[in-house]
């Protein structure tokens, strides 16, 4: 049963319910579930071969799932009949015929979806791409092949938008006109479903984040709901001496931990670094002294998305760097 927001329209959502799927015995996939609102930019957030591309091409109906269901407004998307004007995606931006111009790939693709011919100057135009429009897509850069993948995306007006890395190859202009669009796009109460692997790409973007890690869920939430994990005030703490140290700062009542990433080496100092709760940066200091402890630093750290999103997915990152899992 479609859903209906309160002027009665059918709300547009995505709804993934214990989807699963597997590549050559290893899952890429591990029974999903989420909604994705309308109204709102969600950010589809994971490291990187967290499962992001499998579930979105599992969405669009590109790929099988080996269980569970993925559904665009309460069907599956394939049995869709609106094509493009219902949902639009830009999954690879390189996925396009290079000898083609920019204008000839929209208006072969309007035609097969009985979209108006006009439509393809408006999002040429949209994108920022009408002066190169007559250019092969061949010598596009990347930034330009993600605009044109977007053009693609919008170019049936749908109530759905699927971009998987929209962000990658764009300059700063361009992220800030891409933030802009998502933005607008939501404001006009689409349904709007962006993938990252950095989390800083979705600070000033989205209301909503689905986060997974090893194609498991580990959050779905609003950003605030997110963020609010992350507010762990503590100070960083360099030294050599940390076995030390940490037993001095247990006693007297503070908790440090580790504070690198793992498998990353200590710092060129040969120090290690402590993340110390429960006792502010002066008191460290003056207990560091009375020990004869150097400490190398001393930051105090508010705790941010970013950290919220590394401690979240710590332990699903596939490759560390000078590690193998
Ligand atoms: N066609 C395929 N054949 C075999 N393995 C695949 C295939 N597609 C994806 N995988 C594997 O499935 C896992 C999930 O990959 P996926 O591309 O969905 O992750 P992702 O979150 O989009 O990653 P990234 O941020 O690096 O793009 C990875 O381990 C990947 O190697």
């Amino acid at each position: 049963m479609p859903r209906r927001n309160p002027r009665g329209r059918v709300a547009v959502v995505i709804e993934v319910s214990e989807l699963t799927k597997s590549y050559g015995g290893s899952v890429a996939v591990d029974h999903l579930s989420f909604t994705v609102r309308p109204g709102r930019v969600t950010g589809f957030l994971g490291p990187n071969g967290a499962g992001k591309t499998t579930t979105l091409r599992m969405i669009l109906g590109l790929e099988t799932p080996a269980s569970g269901t993925a559904t665009v407004s309460g069907v599956p998307f394939r049995s869709h009949p609106r094509g493009l004007r219902h949902a639009g995606a830009l999954l690879d931006a390189h996925h396009v015929h290079g000898g083609r111009s920019a204008t000839a790939h929209l208006s072969a693709l309007a035609r097969s979806n009985g979209i108006p011919r006009r439509r393809v100057d408006e999002v040429l135009e949209e994108v920022g791409l009408a002066r190169v429009a007559k250019r092969r897509i061949g010598g596009f850069s990347l930034g330009m092949k993600q605009r044109l993948g977007i053009a693609t995306a919008l170019l049936g007006d749908p109530p759905v938008l699927l971009f998987d890395e929209p962000v990658n190859g764009m300059d700063p202009e361009g992220v800030l006109w891409m933030r802009r669009l998502f933005r607008r796009l939501a404001a006009e109460g689409r349904t709007v479903f962006l993938s990252s692997h950095l989390m800083s790409e979705m600070e000033n973007t989205a209301d909503d984040l689905v986060v997974i890690g090893r194609g498991r869920l580990i959050a779905a939430e609003s950003l605030a709901d997110f963020a609010a994990r992350g507010t762990r005030p503590g100070v960083r703490v360099g030294t050599r001496r940390a076995a030390e140290l940490t037993a001095v700062l247990t006693a007297a009542g503070a908790s440090a931990a580790p504070g690198r990433a793992k498998g990353t080496s200590p710092d060129e100092t040969g120090a290690d670094t402590l993340f110390v709760t429960g006792l502010p940066a002066d008191r460290i200091a003056a207990l560091a002294h009375e020990h004869h402890i150097l400490l190398t630093e001393l930051t105090t750290h508010n705790a941010s998305l970013e950290d919220a999103f590394m401690e979240l997915t710590a332990d699903s990152i596939e490759y560390v760097a000078g590690e193998t899992r």
